[in-house]
């Protein structure tokens, strides 16, 4: 199968919401499946909605090095394509997350979430880290390529900068996709699939335009389309 280009963020702990969601985008997307749905239906749920369809599975772990990779331990039989760790957990910690998902059995890509879409420059200050979001983005990817992640998470926003900063190996995943028109939501830094592709996007995360629209199906498919 090709590595779907588009997962579907099925944010919700509606079992039947979500096995309706991967039955519309089924064969052209894959499925994130993260906290929301993961707390309410665990890893039987996981496997169950997913079904043959390719599943990232996004719980964002941070926490020390050894409970980290006790976490990507517990999560390889899921089987998912990808998993995701927060970058400001450190380098020894996403290190530890590496080693523990390329032992499985298939291996699984582990993920850095650099600076939450959700953030910008004023949340980031009242946080204490008067550091622009583009400049803390770069420094974390390079710490997080140092680890040797498979692949990183950041805002369309940010695209070019980060990979000028690690080269064309690592995969970038971009949430905060937002097609013309839509509403943003708590998304601070987004751009349309267009735009994010145009900047370099390997792999874009879609969820409230595909998850809320009337046609979920319909809405995921011109996604794919604008995003080529
Ligand atoms: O920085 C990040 C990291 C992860 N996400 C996740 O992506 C989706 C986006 O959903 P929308 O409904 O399209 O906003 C969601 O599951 C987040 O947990 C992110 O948005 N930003």
């Amino acid at each position: 199968m090709i590595p779907p280009r588009l997962y579907i963020a099925v944010d919700t702990a509606d079992r039947a919401h979500a096995e309706r969601l991967a039955a519309a985008v089924h064969g052209y997307a894959g499925l994130k499946l993260g906290s929301e749905f993961f707390t309410a239906h665990g890893p039987e749920g996981v496997r169950a909605v997913a079904g043959d369809a390719p599943v990232f599975l996004d719980l964002k772990f941070h926490d020390i090095p050894n409970t980290v990779a006790g976490a990507v331990r517990a999560a390889a039989p899921m089987q998912p394509c990808w998993l995701t760790v927060h970058a400001s957990g450190g380098r020894e910690m996403m290190a530890a997350a590496v080693q523990a998902a390329h032992r499985g059995e298939p291996p699984v890509g582990v993920l850095a979430v650099t600076v939450l879409t959700s953030l910008d420059d004023g949340d980031l200050s009242r946080l204490g880290q008067a550091t622009p979001s583009l400049d803390q983005v770069r420094r974390l990817a390079a710490l997080a390529a140092e680890a040797g992640v498979d692949g990183l998470v950041c805002s369309p926003r940010e695209i070019e900068v980060v990979r000028a900063e690690v080269g064309p190996d690592l995969t970038l995943v971009v949430p905060g996709i937002r097609p013309a028109g839509s509403d943003a939501g708590d998304q601070k830094r987004a751009a349309t699939p267009a735009d994010a592709v145009a900047a370099g996007a390997d792999i874009l995360v879609v969820g409230r335009p595909v998850t809320r629209a009337a046609d979920p199906g319909a809405a995921a498919r011109a996604i794919a389309a604008e995003a080529g």
